[in-house]
């Protein structure tokens, strides 16, 4: 599990550290990190040009270091100060003492950089970037440098991912101590590059993280394996609520997804059942309403319904077993129409849903998705699943003052192949799959969302896919986390 704190606790971890430890041992440490990863990136590091951008806090303090330690080794070091008055003292020395230089024209100096060090700010920034920084960040990009931000990408919001206006953005992100909610959310994960995390020592095993992403091991860990005496209950039978005569194909797509997510069996109820049968002869189809289906251990509701959503949706939220609500199932969604339920509720909106149920733009979703999916969590007292770029899982919230659901899980394996009309509708059956075989909502989304992304990235192969190439993919996906198959030529690794 790869665990994000917020500035809040990382600040108290850090004091609590600091006062155990020399003088300054801390910012050695990061810059000791920070120099090594730069100079890894330069390969030969005598002779090549570096550019510092300094603000006037610590983060600029891990650069002057870092510039030190890289002047002493043989580059060109100079630094740009955004405020020479207020710039980290001691780091400045260190600098000048081991031959680098606060650069005169720092336009000029950005434009021959090989690496450009972003130390405007970090878990101190508040907001995007102010105007004397602005043009800075802009050369930085354009210099074709490789830019590496000090802890974020100056201009990011470390606890939410919000970027409100300019921010550099980095090729590489050196963080220290944990990662910071931002680095693995969108839009500020963006621009974070790819991530390299320094352990400075920090003492956080007893804390809730505040955003956590499952790796392969955890989702091994979390799929059910059927054994010698598994009969279908036992493996989980998924009632499907889904299709309609204008789209029956969301009804074959999320079967697809039930039964690639290890269901027992599916139970169909929809005007879909000839394309679910014609693709599926396993299904079993019935006409009437879902509360007449027969036994299940999870419903799906939602995805192709179209406007008759409403009735099917109170029958199978009046059943006393976990739901999952997608697409035209959160239309008519109330928040009493959930928060009463005792048995678990899993919604599965995209920015525009979400933004519908919340009643605020999908913009205002899009730019900040862990503000909504909590805001969400706590309206309806349902996990809350929200899918793009970087999907993001809410547990249940409550309404208390200053609550704040935790641990958000984002999902580390998602591509933008996966953008792809259907493709929901394979992610809700499998979430609904894993749901009747046990497992709680927030671990039934998470799972099911990393196993989706897999599938993506492994039908793609780098070439557009259609969503039922992403459902076939998915046995692949699932022996390629449990380490019982291979994976096919091409998964990414290493980003995961
Ligand atoms: N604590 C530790 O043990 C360790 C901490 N470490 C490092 O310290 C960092 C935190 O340092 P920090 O607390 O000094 O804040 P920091 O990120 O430098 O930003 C504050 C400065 O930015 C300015 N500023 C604010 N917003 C701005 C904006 N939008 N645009 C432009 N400027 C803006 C703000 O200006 P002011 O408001 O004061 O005028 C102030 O000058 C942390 O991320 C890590 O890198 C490591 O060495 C490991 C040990
Ligand atoms: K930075």
């Amino acid at each position: 599990m790869r665990a994000a704190y917020g500035v809040e606790t990382v600040r108290t971890a850090e004091r609590e550290l600091m006062a155990r430890l020399p003088e300054g041992a801390l910012m050695q440490r990061a810059a000791a990190g920070l120099a090594a990863v730069c100079a890894g990136l330069l390969g030969r590091v005598y002779g090549s040009r570096v550019v510092l951008l300094v603000g006037s806090g610590d983060n600029g303090g891990d650069a002057l270091y870092a510039g030190a330690r890289l002047a002493r080794r043989g580059a060109g070091v100079a630094a740009v100060l955004l405020d020479a008055g207020r710039a980290h003292r001691g780091g400045l020395a260190a600098l000048r003492a081991a031959g680098g230089s606060v650069a005169g024209d720092a336009t000029a100096a950005l434009a021959r950089a090989d690496l450009v060090v972003d130390g405007i700010t970090g878990i101190g920034g508040r907001g995007g970037l102010r105007d004397a920084a602005v043009p800075l960040a802009r050369a930085a990009r354009e210099s074709g440098a490789v830019v590496v931000a000090v802890d974020l990408p100056s201009g990011t919001e470390a606890d939410s991912g919000e970027v409100r206006g300019e921010c550099v953005r980095a090729d590489v992100t050196v963080t220290f101590g944990t990662y910071k909610p931002g680095l693995l959310v969108d839009p500020a994960r963006e621009y974070a590059g790819a991530v390299r995390l320094i352990e400075l020592g920090l003492d956080l095993g007893a804390v809730e993280a505040d955003v956590e992403a499952l790796q392969h091991a955890d989702v091994a860990a979390l799929l059910p394996a059927p054994g010698a005496g598994s009969d279908k209950y036992r493996r989980g039978v998924v009632g499907v609520v889904a299709g309609s005569k204008r789209y029956p194909g969301a009804a074959v797509l999320a079967v697809a997804g039930a039964l690639r997510g290890g269901a027992g069996a599916v139970r169909y109820v929809g005007h879909g059942a000839d394309a679910v049968i014609a693709r599926f002869p396993e299904a079993l189809v019935h006409a009437g309403p879902p509360s007449e289906a027969g036994r299940v251990q999870a419903w799906v509701i939602g995805p192709g319904l179209g406007e008759d959503a409403g009735g099917a949706l109170g029958d199978v939220l009046a059943s006393d077993v976990p739901v999952l609500v997608d697409a035209d199932g959160l239309r008519p969604l109330e928040p009493e129409m959930v928060r009463g339920r005792d048995a678990p509720t899993l919604l599965t909106p995209h920015a525009g849903e979400a933004a519908a149920l919340l009643g605020v733009s999908r913009e205002e979703v899009e730019a900040g998705r862990l503000v909504a999916v909590r805001e969400l969590a706590a309206l309806y007292g349902a996990t809350v699943l929200l899918k793009g770029s970087t999907t993001l899982v809410a547990p249940a919230g409550g309404t208390g003052a200053g609550f704040a659901a935790r641990p958000v899980r984002v999902n580390p394996t998602g591509t933008p192949w996966l953008a792809t009309a259907g493709s929901g509708d394979v992610l809700s059956g499998l979430a609904g799959a894993l749901l009747a075989a046990g497992l709680g909502a927030m671990d039934a989304g998470s799972a099911a969302a990393y196993l989706h992304g897999l599938a993506g990235r492994l039908a793609a192969g780098g070439a557009p896919v259609g969503a039922m190439d992403v459902a076939d993919a998915l046995p692949g996906a699932w022996r390629g986390v449990v380490g019982r198959g291979r994976t096919a030529p091409g998964t990414p690794s290493g980003t995961v």
